[in-house]
């Protein structure tokens, strides 16, 4: 269905509900209703025998007189009287949907620990799973049809007991190993924690931890609190194993890590702050390469960033120049699935956005919010690294933060997070566009938006992990949509170049 013919469908009902007489009966084309704001709006205005599953049958009152002449053409409708009507007032067989999100509350999320008394089957339903931080339901409580009995029991069940505050979140880091990546080696180390069921990960990338060498200039490695903990009855096999090592653990070098002091080294202040990203998991863009996202080349390019080495001015006036150190920091990856709403929804909210919605509004018609993530967790784990500790104090270093977007800095913020500067991510393909190409489509023989970047830039991996810039109209709606809808920190390609 064409935006246009939305747009004239929208206009023509809008004719008719304003109208001051009745209009000549017009053909209106199906539409998913459901889904369409100005339907439901004007349905939940037509009266209290409405829900957004059945409003078409208030829309023509006589529908609900079918012997009555003018039940089928509205044009010939007389009005009948209120007793009739009353009697045949229409009765949805569905619960309205608000109670049937109510109804969903005691199953959880789709991102909350697993209840094993919850039928999987049921998110066969399309309801989202997502009710407690939702927002209320689009239809007004005003509008909607009185809860049948079996509901309303269970509403008096769930309703307003207050949200117990949670206890803060603490994070156990179970392993940790080396991963070669093709921007240099990393450290990925595993989480588990009070809040989820979730394995939410840190990339640590700190070569210099892995040998013994250190040089004039030198920065305190980055080492996680709970994993260098002696943990009760596990012998050194069982430390070596899971990770509690220092150096480069091979056949001949197994040594294990002592547990980490509780005061922070000094830093030398010539050594930039760690450069840390906050990344929420992407199926798609990460695993499957979608170009609806910038999801992959986000991660890459944060792994990348922070691998870069880094210059540090001369300690000492008898050293000559700079002195260059390995780059360091750390990505934490959180899985939070689809800004929150996990994979199900949000391959749902892309075939709204393929209906010509954008990634905002298609989550707010699936009943969520735009942004469903929270940072707590990631907060946690960078303190167990010693990163972006308490402001002010000297527990663990401030972080610099890969970042566009605001609301992910004020919410880290809030946690606690000292952050000591936020470092913009442009999307590559809105670094090195030609603006001639972007008339051109790319074709099943060549795709002209691929452009090579400088070697010293991109390095060729097995994944997506070091690939090149892609583009497409679908990544340039979704960058276009976290610019100007979210708020995202980045100048619009799009009008720089007077597209
Ligand atoms: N619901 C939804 N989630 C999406 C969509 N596209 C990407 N995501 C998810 O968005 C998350 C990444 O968030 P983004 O909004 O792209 O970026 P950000 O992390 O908020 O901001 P940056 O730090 O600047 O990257 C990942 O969890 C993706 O799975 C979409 O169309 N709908």
């Amino acid at each position: 269905m064409s935006r246009n013919h939305h747009e004239d469908s929208d206009a023509a009902l809008l004719d008719i509900l304003t109208a001051p007489v009745k209009p000549t009966p017009k053909v209106f084309a199906r539409r998913d209703a459901a889904l369409d704001p100005l339907l439901i709006a004007a349905a939940a205005a037509s009266g209290p025998n409405v829900t957004r599953n059945h409003y078409h049958h208030d829309f023509f009152p006589g529908v609900a007189l079918p012997q009555h002449e003018g039940s089928w053409d509205w044009t010939k409708f007389s009005g009948g009287d209120a007793a009739d009507r009353r009697r045949l007032t229409y009765k949805s067989l569905q619960a309205p949907r608000r109670q049937r999100l109510h109804e969903e509350l005691e199953e959880g999320k789709e991102n909350d620990p697993l209840d094993l008394e919850a039928d999987p089957l049921k998110s066969a339903d399309n309801i989202p799973h997502s009710a407690k931080k939702r927002r209320s339901s689009i239809i007004s409580p005003a509008t909607e049809v009185k809860p049948r009995a079996k509901v309303a029991s269970t509403l008096e069940h769930v309703a307003p007991s207050p949200v117990p505050a949670l206890p803060p979140v603490e994070v156990k880091c179970m392993a940790r190993t080396r991963i070669p990546t093709p921007h240099g080696p990393a450290f990925l180390h595993l989480y588990h924690n009070t809040r989820d069921t979730k394995e939410h990960l840190a990339i640590v990338i700190d070569p210099a931890q892995l040998s013994d060498h250190r040089g004039p200039v030198s920065a305190p490695p980055i080492r996680s609190r709970t994993l260098d903990a002696v943990w009760e009855g596990e012998t050194e096999m069982d430390r070596i194993t899971r990770g509690a090592y220092v150096g480069r653990l091979s056949a001949t070098s197994q040594k294990v890590s002592e547990p980490v002091a509780s005061i922070s080294p000094e830093v030398n202040p010539d050594i930039p702050s760690p450069l840390i990203r906050i990344h929420s998991e992407c199926f798609t863009g990460e695993t499957v390469g979608s170009m609806r996202c910038d999801c992959g080349e986000q991660l890459d390019e944060a792994i990348r960033q922070i691998s870069l080495p880094i210059t540090v001015p001369s300690p000492s006036p008898l050293l000559t120049g700079p002195t260059t150190i390995p780059g360091r920091g750390a990505v934490v990856y959180l899985r939070q699935e689809g800004r929150g709403i996990g994979l199900l929804s949000k391959i749902r909210a892309y075939n709204l956005q393929d209906l010509g919605h954008d990634t905002v509004t298609a989550n707010l018609m699936l009943g969520h919010q735009a942004d469903e993530r929270g940072y707590e967790i990631a907060c946690a784990i960078l303190r167990d690294l010693g990163l972006g500790g308490v402001a002010g104090t000297d527990e663990g270093e401030g972080v610099r933060v890969l970042t566009n977007n605001p609301d992910k800095v004020e919410a880290l913020q809030k946690e606690g997070l000292d952050i000591v500067e936020r470092v913009p991510m442009i999307p590559r393909s809105w670094q090195k566009r030609d603006p001639s190409l972007v008339a051109k489509k790319p074709t099943l023989d060549s795709n002209p938006y691929i452009v090579q970047h400088n070697d010293d830039e991109r390095v060729a991996g097995a994944t997506l992990i070091g690939g090149n810039a892609v583009y497409g109209d679908d990544l340039d709606k979704y960058l276009r949509t976290k610019v100007v809808r979210m708020g995202h920190i980045l100048p619009l390609w799009m009008e720089e170049q007077s597209v």
